[in-house]
């Protein structure tokens, strides 16, 4: 209804330009043109023109409005989407973040005590009767308390480095390298069927923390001492085998053997 009394209004206006102000402009008209232009004023009058011309000046301003009021809506939903989706990122990160903090050591960066007894109760739970069992091999380093003391924790922490990236790089991709806490390493490895092997990867293991360590200036030399607990042998809880390579460490640290099989005599 409107739109059409618009229309009605246009015609009329145009006519009363087309008649009143530039009336030479019909020589401009082509003369085939099939729209027949009003009377002016025949349908309209020029007060009516005026109010249908500002009803729909106001209505446009409405729309006008509304349009930007829409486009100010859809750039604020985009900028929190946008906010929300990196928020995301953010807690997704830490999350991240948090989980390997908890299972690694931070002076290190190798896994810590949690990390290994998740992976030891893992490899026990998982084997079956017939299967080969995990071996835990307990690394402690001899007389480092001494290395502190002379030199100072940085030294010291600087010591603990180079023994884990000793023991990391010593061992096959697979086997597990974990800090437990201050001077005290472990080896998780899996499938070993029984001692020869392992009697060398020991000897490699003595040999690679054993060798000089350059610190800053210093040239120090650490030594370590090392239990070895195998499963089913020496027991099947991760409790067991972890306090069986422990005992064993004491006797190698004890004897000055340099490393021990659980029950294994001197
Ligand atoms: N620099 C440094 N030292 C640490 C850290 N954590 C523990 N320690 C020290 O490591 C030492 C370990 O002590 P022990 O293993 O009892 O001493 P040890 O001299 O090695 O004795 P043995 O093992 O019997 O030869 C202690 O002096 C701790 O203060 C660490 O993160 N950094």
């Amino acid at each position: 209804m409107q739109l059409r009394r618009w229309n009605q209004v246009f015609r009329a206006i145009r006519a009363q330009w087309f008649h009143r102000a530039a009336p030479h402009a019909k020589v401009l008209l082509p003369r085939t043109t099939h729209t027949p232009y009003p009377k002016p004023g025949a349908d309209v009058s020029l007060p009516e023109c005026v109010a249908a011309l500002e009803e729909m000046r106001q209505a446009l301003q409405r729309e006008t409005a509304q349009r930007q009021a829409l486009e100010r809506a859809f750039r604020g939903t985009r900028k929190a989407l946008i906010q929300a989706e990196a928020d995301l990122a953010c807690v997704r990160g830490g999350e991240r973040h948090a989980r390997h903090q908890a299972l690694h050591d931070e002076l290190t960066t190798l896994p810590n005590r949690r990390h290994l007894m998740q992976q030891l109760g893992q490899a026990l739970a998982q084997r079956g009767p017939e299967d080969l069992g995990p071996t835990v091999i307990y690394i402690d380093l001899d007389h480092f308390k001494t290395v502190n003391d002379t030199h100072g924790h940085g030294v010291g922490d600087e010591v603990l480095r180079i023994t884990a990236a000793r023991l990391s790089a010593a061992v096959r991709h697979g086997d597990l390298v974990v800090r437990l806490g201050g001077d005290e390493f472990v080896c998780l490895l899996q499938g070993v069927a029984d001692a020869a092997p392992l009697r060398q990867l020991c000897a490699k293991l003595l040999e690679a923390v054993s060798r000089p360590m350059k610190v800053a200036d210093l040239q120090l030399l650490v030594c370590p001492s090392i239990g070895v607990a195998m499963c089913p042998q020496h027991g099947t809880a991760a409790k067991d085998l972890m306090a069986c390579a422990d005992a064993a460490m004491y006797a190698a640290k004890r004897e000055r053997r340099g490393f021990a099989f659980y029950g294994e005599a001197a």
